[in-house]
This record gives C-alpha cells, structure tokens and sequence, in this order.
C-alpha cells in the first residue's frame, strides 16, 4: 500500500522507526514531515497528508504526535478520513475490523517503539468486517454524520 506518515517534532523519532517498518515490508511510503525534533506545530504536517488520503493519493496514514490526540482531531476535520488513537494492538485491530479506519494516530511519548510497531503491523493487516451487519451499519452512521457536517473536497 501507499502510505502517508506525518508528524511534530513529538513524533519525529517513532515516524522513522515506523517508515523504515512500512518499507521493510514493502509498502510505499510518502513522508509529510516533519523532518526533525526541531519544535513546529502540528497542523502544518497533519493537514496536508490527511488531504492526500481524502483525496485518494495515498491508501492510509500513519500520524505520530506527541500523544497521538491531536493528529486525530486534525485528520478528522476533513471529509473522507477516519482517523483513531490507537496506543495498543488490540485497539488497532478494532480499529479495523469494527471501524474501517484509513488514519492511525499513535502517540511517541506514551509508548515505546516496539509496542509502537506492533500497533502498526496489527492495524496494517487488519481487514474491515464490512460483511458483520452491525459494523457495517455503525461505520454507515458515521459516514453519514460526515455528509451532513463536513464539506466535501470537491465543495471547497
Ligand atoms: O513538545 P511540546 O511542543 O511541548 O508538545 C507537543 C506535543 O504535545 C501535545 O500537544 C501533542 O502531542 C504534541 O505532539
């Protein structure tokens, strides 16, 4: 898959640690940055590689923070992406299976790296349950609240 990651200076550590794991198991990844543990702010990352899975020039994203809180309430603000916090793998797995998500948040200074990576390959190779009706039918609800409360790109 095409993989977006991104970050703050928080983040910076855990987001290469987490390319070179995408890349070693041959998914592409695309890096918003930032590119060090200089201070920045977090938007100016996180908003344009939430674009790039809105509008489809990625397959996911891979966001990293400080506590993995704020890329989510970033990514989220935009139509199409489905971002959740995860800080362990069965979270992530749940984060698949029952909620479709196409963003992952993860904070660096809350976990450590190996529980980290773990988190990813579990959310990386989790399938949506898409067939269970019920997960189906929540994961319906939430697109809907989307459509009526977020603009579409093709609206701003
Ligand atoms: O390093 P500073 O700027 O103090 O804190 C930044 C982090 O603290 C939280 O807001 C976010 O998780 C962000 O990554």
């Amino acid at each position: 898959m095409k993989i977006a990651v991104a970050g703050d200076h928080a983040g910076f550590s855990l987001k290469e640690e987490v390319k070179a794991l995408l890349t070693s198991q041959g998914h592409e990844v695309v890096d918003f940055g930032t590119h060090s543990e200089e201070a920045c702010d977090l938007p100016d990352y996180i908003y344009p590689a939430a674009l790039a899975v809105a509008e489809g020039k990625v397959d996911r994203g891979i966001f990293i923070d400080g506590v993995g809180y704020g890329s989510a309430m970033i990514a989220n603000k935009i139509y199409g992406v489905y971002a959740a916090v995860c800080q362990d793998p069965f979270c992530a797995e749940l984060a698949r299976s029952h909620s479709n998500t196409n963003v992952l948040c993860i904070g660096g200074k809350i976990i450590g790296s190996a529980i980290a990576l773990e988190i990813v390959k579990v959310w990386m190779t989790t399938d949506h349950l898409g067939d269970v009706e019920k997960y189906k039918r929540r994961v319906d609800k939430v697109v809907e609240i989307s459509e009526k409360h977020l603009k579409k790109l093709s609206e701003l």
